[in-house]
């Protein structure tokens, strides 16, 4: 049995993140569902939670130069690059949680924005539970776009099987007014899609760590309560092999990615 090593401390949730606007929220609840309380509290679940891991894909779509990469870099590594270097086909990170007590993982997809890489970024849209939309605040016309980027990924997808967010980056860059300006379009196109707008800079990291923070909480209940409804055993969530089998795997594949495009 793999034993993974203890979720660094800035990866602990302890109490349920809120969301950016309340006018483009998701979930609009402060708290935990109550079904989702009950197994936290299980303590034969919390034991077995010590070496098993439930995990997630999120997928993160958008145009190219959008800040996309930046995002992710910004929460995984704590690092922003000023120079633009394009995604070649997808990248990703797995982000290890520990949610109320149990462990969660979250598998980050980043993909090319760039229309050449656009068919091998594709294929890593399935099995998405949550699909990250991204727009660049200074730049409007990246937000119309996201409606078709919204509607491919969900094309690879099984109908409302994914939580849906929008994201502004380079909020940075704007004045106050501009951004508030900027917000009011996108909380009307985040109401079109069904999505939770949030707001950030990956430069300064504002917003950056309660985004993903929101993110794994939403993600992370959804696959508890499925679990439950499913009828398996609160003890059964999870297995710690799917990390090691899932992070070689998805290495592999970037790799093989990469290969073909070069
Ligand atoms: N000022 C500022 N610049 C940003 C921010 N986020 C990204 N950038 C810049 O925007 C450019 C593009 O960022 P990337 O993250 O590489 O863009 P991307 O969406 O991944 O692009 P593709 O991989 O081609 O799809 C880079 O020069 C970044 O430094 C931000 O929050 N503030
Ligand atoms: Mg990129």
């Amino acid at each position: 049995m793999q034993f993974a090593p203890p979720v660094s401390k800035n990866r602990i949730i302890s109490t349920f993140p809120k969301c950016y606007n309340p006018q483009a929220c998701l979930q609009m609840k402060e708290d935990w569902s109550a079904k989702a309380k009950l197994v936290f509290k299980d303590r034969a679940t919390r034991q077995q939670g010590l070496d098993r891991l439930k995990m997630s894909k999120a997928v993160v779509v958008g145009d190219l130069n959008v800040g996309k990469t930046c995002l992710i870099n910004r929460f995984c590594k704590d690092a922003f690059d000023r120079d633009y270097k394009a995604t070649i086909g997808v990248d990703f990170e797995i982000e290890r949680f520990e949610l109320s007590g149990l462990p969660f993982s979250l598998q980050i997809w980043d993909t090319a924005g760039q229309e050449k890489f656009k068919c091998i970024a594709a294929a890593y849209y399935r099995g998405a539970q949550v699909i990250v939309t991204v727009f660049d605040m200074t730049d409007i016309k990246t937000l119309e776009n996201t409606k078709q980027w919204l509607m491919e990924a969900l094309n690879e997808n099984e109908p409302n099987s994914c939580f849906i967010f929008l994201v502004g980056t380079k909020r940075d860059l704007l004045s106050p007014e501009e951004c508030q300006r900027t917000e009011r379009d996108a909380v009307k196109m985040a109401a079109e899609m069904n999505a939770e707008f949030w707001s950030v800079s990956s430069k300064t990291g504002e917003n950056v760590q309660q985004f993903f923070f929101r993110v794994a909480a939403l993600a992370f209940e959804d696959s508890v309560l499925k679990d439950m409804e499913l009828g398996y055993s609160t003890a059964q969530i999870g297995d710690g092999d799917v990390l090691k089998v899932d992070k070689t795997q998805a290495a592999a594949e970037v790799k093989a990615v990469r290969k073909s495009c070069c």
